[in-house]
C-alpha cells in the first residue's frame, strides 16, 4: 500500500484525495471551474495574439490591404476608409479587453469561491474525523496535534495544494496555447524554446522539490509543538505564574516558531528559484541565437526577427512556466498534508457508529459481569473479572489505592473503553455500539476538574443549548444546591463565570457539573473524585448536594479517597490491582481506620 502511494505522483495523489473530499455537486462545479479557466486562458492568449498584427497594420499606411484577414473584414463590413476601419478595430480591441478583464475577474472569483468551499469541506471533514475519535486515540494524539490538524492543515491544503492545482491547470492552458501558436507560426522557435527552457526547469524541479518537501514536513511537525506549549501556557496560567515557570513555555513556543520562521525563509528562497532560473534561461536563449548567427554568419535582419519573436514568446510564456513550476514544487512539498487528511480515515481510531440505535431503559439493575480490560500494548489486566450488581437508586462507593483501577472501571462504564471480556448489562441488555446513544443519555459524569466554558452559568449547565428547557434548568439548579447562590447574583443564571470558572468557588464549580448531569436527565451519575480537590468545608457542601440527590430517582457511583464522601453509600467496593477484593459498609470502613 505504502509502495503504491509512493509510486503515485504528487499531482495524481493530490487530485485523487481532493476528489474524495468533493460531493457530486462540487465535482460538477470543479468541472465547470476548469472549463471556465480554460476559456479564460484562451481569451488571455487570444487577446495578446491579436495585438501583434493590429500594431503591425497600424504602423504601416495601407497595411490593412496587405493583410488578407483585415482585407476580408474591411470588405465584409463595407468600410469607406482605412482610418475609420482602424478606429473601429482599436475601439473593438478596447471593448474586448474590458470584457475579457470582467470575465477573467469573474472566473477568478468563481475559482476562489470553489477552492474556499473545498478548504471549508476539509476543515469539516477533519473536525468530523477527530470529534469521532475514540477516547483512547484522542488521548494518544493530544490536543496540540489535533488543533493543528483541524485548523492549520486545512488552511495549508487550501493555499499550498488546491490553489496551486488550479493555477497549474489554467497556466498549462496558456502555455499550451502559446506553444501551439508558435508551432504553427515558427517551428524552429519552438524547438529553441524547448531546448533552452525545459532542461533548466526539470533540473530546478528536481533540486528544489525534495528540499521544499523536507522543510514543509518539518514545519508541520513544529506547529503542534507550538500549539501544545501555548495551550499549556494559558491552561496552566495560574500555576505557571505562581511557580514563575511561564518563561519555560514561552521559550518552548519561541524555539519552535523561531525554527518555523527560519524554515519559512528557506522556503521563500526556494519559491523564487523557478522564476530566476527561467529568466536566466531566457537570456541564455537570446545569447544562443546570437552565437548561432555569429558562427553561421547568417543575415542580421533574420536574427533580429528571431530574437524579437523569442523575446515576445518568452515574455508571456515565462510567467506561465514560472507559475507551473512553482505550483509543482509547492504541491510536491506539501504532500504531508495529504497524509494528514488521509490519516485515521475509516480506521479503528474512529468510534464505531452503529447506524440503527436501539432504545435502552434502566428500571431494574446495572450488572458488571466478569469485566476484564487491558490497555493496548500492556500485558497486565487493569480490570480483572469484576462482578457487581447495582440496583436502581442505589448509591455505591469505590475505594482502592492509587492505580487500583477505579477510574478505568468508570471509563468502561462510560464506554470510553471497551472490555475485552465480560459485559455491562442494563436491565439485562448488554451495552454495545448499538445502544451507546441511549446509554450516554442515561449516564452523567462529574470528575475532579469539571470542564467549564468561558460562558454563563446557564450555558455551562446546558453546554450551550440554544433554547434550553427552563423548567429542567431550574430543577437542575435546585437539585444541585445552586439555587441560593444563583439567586444571589444580579444576573442570576446569566452570570458569566470567567475563564474556566475563575469567578466560582471549587464547590460551586463541582455543583455546576452535577447540575449539568441532572439537566440532561441522567439516571446513573458517576462522581469520580468529584470532591477530592475541595477543602473540608466545601467538600461538606458538595456532599450535602450529593446526599440531597438521594431523594430523586438517581443511581450514584462515587469514586473517592475521602471516607466522608461515601457516608451515604449502600455499599463500598474495594479494588486492588484491577480486582474486586472486598465489599464494605461505611461503618466498617470507619471502624477500620479507628
Ligand atoms: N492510558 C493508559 N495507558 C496505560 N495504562 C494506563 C492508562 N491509564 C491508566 N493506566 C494504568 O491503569 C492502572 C489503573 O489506573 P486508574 O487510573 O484506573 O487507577 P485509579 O484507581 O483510578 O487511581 P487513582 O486513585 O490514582 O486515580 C494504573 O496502573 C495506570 O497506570
Amino acid at each position: 500500500m505504502k509502495d503504491n502511494v509512493s509510486r503515485e505522483g504528487a499531482l495524481a495523489r493530490s487530485i485523487r484525495v481532493t476528489r474524495l473530499l468533493l460531493t457530486p455537486a462540487q465535482k460538477r462545479k470543479a468541472i465547470m471551474v476548469m472549463l471556465l479557466s480554460i476559456v479564460s486562458s484562451v481569451l488571455e492568449v487570444f487577446g495578446l495574439a491579436t495585438l501583434v498584427p493590429i500594431v503591425v497594420v497600424c504602423a504601416e499606411p495601407g497595411g490593412v490591404f496587405k493583410n488578407k484577414y483585415f482585407r476580408t473584414i474591411y470588405d465584409a463590413f463595407h468600410f469607406q476608409s482605412e482610418q475609420s476601419f482602424l478606429i473601429t478595430i482599436l475601439l473593438g480591441v478596447i471593448a474586448f479587453f474590458i470584457l475579457k478583464t470582467v470575465f477573467t475577474s469573474w472566473v477568478n472569483y468563481v475559482q476562489a469561491q470553489f477552492t474556499g468551499q473545498t478548504g471549508y469541506d476539509v476543515i469539516k471533514s477533519q473536525l468530523t474525523k477527530f470529534s469521532g475519535l475514540t477516547f483512547w486515540n484522542f488521548n494518544e494524539l493530544g490536543s496540540g496535534k489535533l488543533i493543528n490538524s483541524s485548523l492549520n492543515v486545512p488552511n495549508s491544503f487550501l493555499y499550498n495544494l488546491l490553489r496551486p492545482m488550479v493555477a497549474m491547470a489554467s497556466e498549462s492552458v496558456i502555455a499550451f496555447s502559446i506553444v501551439v501558436g508558435l508551432v504553427v507560426y515558427n517551428p524552429i522557435l519552438i524547438l529553441l524554446l524547448v531546448v533552452v527552457l525545459v532542461p533548466p526547469m526539470a533540473l530546478t524541479y528536481r533540486v528544489v522539490r525534495s528540499r521544499v518537501q523536507g522543510v514543509q514536513s518539518r514545519i508541520n511537525d513544529l506547529w503542534p509543538i507550538s500549539i501544545g506549549f501555548v495551550n499549556d501556557l494559558f491552561t496552566g496560567f495560574v500555576e505557571l505564574k505562581l511557580a514563575r515557570r511561564q518563561q519555560k513555555f514561552v521559550g518552548g513556543v519561541l524555539r519552535a516558531q523561531g525554527e518555523v520562521y527560519e524554515l519559512d525563509a528557506k522556503n521563500f528562497v526556494y519559491s523564487m528559484f523557478p522564476q530566476k532560473v527561467i529568466e536566466l534561461a531566457a537570456v541564455a536563449g537570446v545569447v544562443i541565437i546570437m552565437l548561432y548567427s555569429i558562427v553561421t554568419h547568417k543575415g542580421s535582419s533574420g536574427l533580429v526577427a528571431l530574437v524579437g519573436l523569442f523575446a515576445a514568446a518568452a515574455y508571456r510564456l515565462m510567467p506561465s512556466l514560472n507559475r507551473i513550476l512553482t505550483s509543482m514544487v509547492t504541491i510536491k512539498g506539501n504532500q504531508h498534508l495529504l497524509d494528514e487528511i488521509e490519516s485515521h480515515q475509516g480506521d479503528d481510531s474512529q468510534e464505531q457508529v452503529h447506524p440503527v440505535q436501539e432504545p435502552l431503559k434502566f428500571e431494574r439493575d446495572l450488572v458488571l459481569d466478569n469485566l476484564t480490560f487491558s490497555f493496548p500494548n500492556e500485558s497486565y489486566r487493569a480490570l480483572n473479572g469484576i462482578d457487581i450488581t447495582i440496583k436502581k437508586k442505589e448509591k455505591i462507593g469505590f475505594i482502592g489505592s492509587s492505580g487500583s483501577g477505579k477510574t478505568t472501571l468508570m471509563n468502561v462504564l462510560l464506554r470510553f473503553y471497551t472490555e475485552q471480556q465480560g459485559k455491562v448489562l442494563v436491565d439485562g441488555v448488554p451495552l454495545g455500539p448499538q445502544n451507546i446513544d441511549a446509554w450516554h443519555q442515561l449516564i452523567g459524569y462529574v470528575k475532579q476538574d469539571t470542564f467549564l466554558m468561558q460562558a454563563s452559568i446557564r450555558d455551562n449547565i446546558t453546554l450551550g443549548e440554544d433554547n434550553p428547557n427552563e423548567q429542567r434548568l431550574l430543577y437542575a439548579i435546585e437539585q444541585a444546591s445552586l439555587k441560593t447562590f444563583v439567586d444571589s447574583l444580579p444576573e442570576g443564571m446569566h452570570t458569566f463565570i470567567g475563564e474556566r470558572g475563575s469567578k466560582l468557588s471549587g464547590g460551586q464549580r463541582q455543583r455546576i457539573g452535577i447540575a449539568r448531569a441532572l439537566y440532561k436527565q441522567t439516571q446513573v451519575l458517576i462522581l469520580d473524585e468529584a470532591t477530592s480537590a475541595l477543602d473540608n468545608e466545601t467538600e461538606r457542601e458538595v456532599n450535602e448536594a450529593i446526599n440531597n440527590l438521594s431523594q430523586i430517582d438517581l443511581t450514584i457511583l462515587i469514586v473517592a479517597h475521602r471516607l466522608t464522601t461515601l457516608r451515604e453509600c449502600d455499599r463500598v467496593y474495594e479494588l486492588s490491582s484491577g480486582q474486586l477484593v472486598a465489599e464494605h459498609q461505611y461503618e466498617d470502613l470507619l471502624n477500620r481506620i479507628k
